[in-house]
């Protein structure tokens, strides 16, 4: 994976471990898989307002969030971001297969 997404999933794993009180990160993981996913949410309908805004620069930001909140989800279900990229390669291997047989059927 990236190497930013690799250091993020890294400290995302320590603050995993740390006493809640000490950062954001640690405080989410220590309210639960419901506030994660709440957040992860809130963060994707931030998203969908910014590509609806008008202004595809704010849709960055929003993304980022996005992205980090999903990472942290993945981390409290003992997964990683490397687990979707893995699975975005198999379906690469599935529509490579289902390309083939349009093209001999
Ligand atoms: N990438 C991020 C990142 N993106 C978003 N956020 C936080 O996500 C929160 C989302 O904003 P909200 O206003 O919706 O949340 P909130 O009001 O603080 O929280 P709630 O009251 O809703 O629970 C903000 O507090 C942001 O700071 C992030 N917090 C941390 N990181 C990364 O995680 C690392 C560790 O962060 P700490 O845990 O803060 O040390 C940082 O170095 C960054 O690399």
């Amino acid at each position: 994976m990236d190497p930013v997404f690799d250091r993020l999933e890294a400290t995302i794993r320590a603050r995993r471990d740390a006493p809640a009180d000490t950062s954001y990160t640690a405080s989410l993981f220590a309210k639960g898989r419901p506030k994660i996913a709440q957040k992860l949410g809130e963060e994707a309908v931030e998203t969908v307002i910014a590509a609806c805004s008008g202004n595809e620069a704010s849709i960055v930001p929003e993304a980022a969030d996005l992205m980090f909140h999903l990472a942290v989800l993945l981390a409290d279900a003992g997964l990683s971001l490397d687990d979707v990229r893995a699975e975005l390669e198999r379906r690469e291997g599935v529509g490579g297969l289902v390309e083939k047989a349009g093209r001999t059927g």
